[in-house]
């Protein structure tokens, strides 16, 4: 499926590069730190980090910021929600909640490729409240009930 995501860069981030597929196959476009100077993240530390990007999705589609491997494998750094949901109707720059988990300082440049943005396609349902649900085997066995 073919779709057009419309990016905007905010003013303070022109000089950045707009978000890229950076493999044929990649799944998610590399984001950039639209910090001023370098930022430290201290171990255990939350910072909020900007990407100079607002976005505009299709109806009935969603963006997801994860965290990149690589810099979660070497240095501790992800995203606190991960994945964090960026709605359709949201036009304010999109911004990350990076955290330290590692045990070193972590420097954040401008620039850097420091998360990734999935696009997918969502399900709104009609909400009908219900008294009854319809039985299965399971039933409520759940949180192990088949074995570990
Ligand atoms: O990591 C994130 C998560 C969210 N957002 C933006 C886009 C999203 O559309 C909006 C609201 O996010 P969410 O619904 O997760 O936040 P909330 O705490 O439920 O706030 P709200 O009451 O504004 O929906 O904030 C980000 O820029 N980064």
């Amino acid at each position: 499926m073919s779709i057009i995501l419309k990016i905007k860069k905010t003013d303070d981030a022109k000089d950045l590069p707009l978000p890229a597929y950076m493999s044929e196959g990649a799944a998610g476009m590399d984001l950039y730190a639209n910090v001023k100077e370098e930022v430290i993240l201290q171990p255990g530390e939350i910072k909020l980090i900007p990407t100079g990007i607002q976005i505009e999705l299709p109806p009935n589609f969603e963006a997801q910021i994860r965290p990149r491997s690589g810099l979660a494998l070497n240095y501790g750094i992800t995203l606190l929600n991960t994945p964090g949901t960026i709605d359709s109707d949201y036009r304010g720059e999109i911004k990350l909640i990076v955290i330290n988990l590692g045990k070193e300082a972590v420097k954040i440049a401008r620039g850097q490729r420091i998360a990734q943005m999935v696009i997918n396609q969502i399900v709104r349902p009609t909400i009908v409240e219900a008294e009854i649900l319809s039985e299965t085997k399971r039933d409520e066995g759940g949180f192990g009930h088949t074995g570990i």
